[in-house]
């Protein structure tokens, strides 16, 4: 068996932005060849700021790294060559079709005659969007716009696709069928993928690996079934009917260390959340314990572990949580992005 390099790979990546924002603080990455990597992790976490460096768009303030064994640094020409970047925002002109997009982007990507006619109906074919190829991209519906923009990074056959975001903005529906595209294009074509997301859900269905990002460095990495697989159990959450005091949840963490059977418990102000060998035997002494401390439970879940559970483990907080922070600074910074 040959050993291929691998197809993107960044050590110690540091980017620190004016005003102190460190958005890379040692970031490691590396995708083999013909896979998908799914950089998982909320708002602000540094995933947009990782893909513009290996994209050849930004410029780390340290570390190093390469695509397609490309040095991002010194060639970022070769780079540019083998890449596709499916920005968060489309590159598509709205005023042209979509045939005339694709078209330009296969000029300047050096395709002409026969060769670009091809590869522009192969394309629209592939995308589903012959029928619309005539139509301005104006008139495109979410998801007709998301698959050109993705048929826009794939004209000079790169061998390494960046998606930053792929679905954020489609409907439900929309959404499954990005995703059954971007399975096929991994799974039929070899294509090396990289993508970012906030959605626990895309990183499951899409990614071969998962990398979770917390605050510029990757905190885990592994196939989704082995993050789940290393918790253990079932994961049991319980929502509280009243914030827990500071006294209370000292209180309730040391009755629920004498628990048998349960693992890991986290808690915050509302919520208890543990790790148990077997969630439906451990929960009536779970809230057995939680009746004696005084603490009325509004609802409680056995299920098995999410990446949410995992995201919870390794960053020491809650997806949901950080997501709902960043949501209030964005509405403080009057939605400014
Ligand atoms: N041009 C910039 N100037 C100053 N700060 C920036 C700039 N770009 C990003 N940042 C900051 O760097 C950090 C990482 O941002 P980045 O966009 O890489 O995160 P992200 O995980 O991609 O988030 P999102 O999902 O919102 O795009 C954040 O704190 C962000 O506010």
């Amino acid at each position: 068996m040959t050993t291929r390099a691998p197809a993107v790979e960044a050590r110690q990546l540091i980017k620190t932005y004016p005003g102190d924002v460190t958005a890379l603080n040692g970031m490691d990455i590396t995708v083999e060849p013909g896979t998908v990597l799914g950089l998982l992790g909320p708002n602000g976490a540094g995933k947009s700021t990782t893909v513009k460096i290996l994209t050849t768009l930004a410029r780390p303030d340290s570390g190093s790294a390469a695509v397609a064994g490309h040095d991002v640094l010194r060639h970022p020409d070769r780079v540019r060559r083998v890449i596709g970047v499916v920005a968060q925002n489309s590159g598509a002109d709205p005023v042209a079709t979509g045939r005339e997009n694709l078209r330009l982007q296969g000029r300047l990507h050096g395709l002409t005659g026969r060769a670009l006619n091809e590869r522009v109906a192969a394309l629209l074919e592939r995308f589903s969007l012959t029928d619309a190829a005539g139509r301005q991209v104006k008139g495109y519906s979410g998801g007709m716009r998301r698959r050109l923009d993705v048929a826009l990074g794939l004209v000079h056959r790169p061998e390494v696709l960046f998606l930053d975001e792929p679905t954020t903005g489609l409907d439900p529906e929309a959404r499954t069928a990005m995703w059954d595209e971007i399975g096929r294009l991994a799974g039929e074509e070899g294509l090396t993928i990289l993508l970012t997301t906030h959605h626990l859900e895309e990183a499951d269905r899409l990614a071969g690996r998962v990398a979770i990002v917390d605050r510029g460095r990757i905190v885990v990495e592994g196939t989704p079934d082995s993050l789940k697989g290393e918790l253990r159990g079932d994961a049991v959450h319980v929502e509280l009917r009243e914030p827990l005091g500071e006294a209370g949840s000292t209180l309730l963490r040391g009755a629920l260390a004498a628990l048998p059977g349960i693992n890991e418990t986290h808690l915050d102000a509302s919520r208890v959340s543990v790790r148990a060998d077997d969630g439906a035997a451990a929960m009536p002494a779970l809230l057995g314990a939680l009746e004696r401390a005084g603490v009325g439970v509004a609802a409680a879940t056995v299920a098995r572990p999410s990446l949410d559970d995992v995201y919870l483990r390794y960053a020491g907080r809650r997806y949901s949580d950080v997501e709902a922070e960043a949501a209030g600074h964005l509405a403080l910074a009057g939605g400014a992005r």
